[in-house]
């Protein structure tokens, strides 16, 4: 995180987590306010491309998923790979909302939980292609986001509302895992926008006619 992003955060009263072994996240419960979120929310369900794919085992992830992006970026994810779709304005406008806190961004994956049986699984975003800092942006119905350390096990629970923003930076993807845990209760839908730096950019080639 750059210096002017540590001011920014400190100033707007973002909780700062220190992992150890330099690993960190912010975490800020209202970073949009709630007629933001509301606006985003809606627009997002209404004019992404939603899409259940085949998760690694090959049956469907829990969740509709969508990327968006710089031209030319594709994200390799669960052992497919995601071509980035052309940024909706909505996205980026919230990207340099986001930037504003920490980190630059290339790519946004674009979760949808309908109901509370959609999920994440434990996972980290460990890519060696992929920036250090992720921004993790919540829209909709509260779920918990959940952080476990690979070796002490060690397990802290975040409620992730409308308008919440965490971001996770420096060694943490190395160290700890995230997920969002399936709920009994009814809740309703959630987006989770995670917008992130592909560094390795694959371009394809485009035959132009003529
Ligand atoms: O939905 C969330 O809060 C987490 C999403 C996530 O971890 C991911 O897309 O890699
Ligand atoms: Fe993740």
């Amino acid at each position: 995180m750059g210096l002017y992003g540590e001011v920014a955060a400190v100033a707007a009263g973002f909780q700062r987590l220190d992992l150890g072994e330099g690993g960190w996240l912010l975490y800020e419960p209202a970073f949009l306010s709630v007629a933001e979120a509301d606006g985003s929310l809606r627009v997002l369900l209404e004019r992404c491309e939603w899409a259940q794919l085949p998760g690694i085992f090959g049956h469907l992830q829990p969740r509709l998923i969508v990327s968006y992006g710089d031209a030319g970026v594709s994200y390799r994810y669960s052992g497919r790979d995601y071509g980035a779709l052309p940024w909706l304005e909505e996205l980026q406008w919230l990207r340099w909302r986001v930037q504003s806190v920490a980190g630059h961004y290339n790519y946004c994956l674009c979760n949808r939980y309908r109901t509370g049986q959609d999920s994440m699984g434990w996972h980290a975003d460990d890519e060696p292609e992929m920036g250090e800092v992720i921004g993790s942006l919540s829209l909709g119905a509260e779920r918990k986001f959940r952080i476990r350390h690979n070796e002490t096990r060690q397990t802290r629970t975040f409620v992730v509302g409308h308008g919440t923003l965490i971001v996770m930076g420096g060694t943490m993807q190395r160290y700890w895992q995230h997920c969002v845990p399936k709920t009994k209760r009814v809740v309703g839908e959630r987006v989770n926008l995670t917008f992130r730096e592909v560094r390795e950019i694959s371009r394809v080639l485009v035959c132009q006619p003529g």
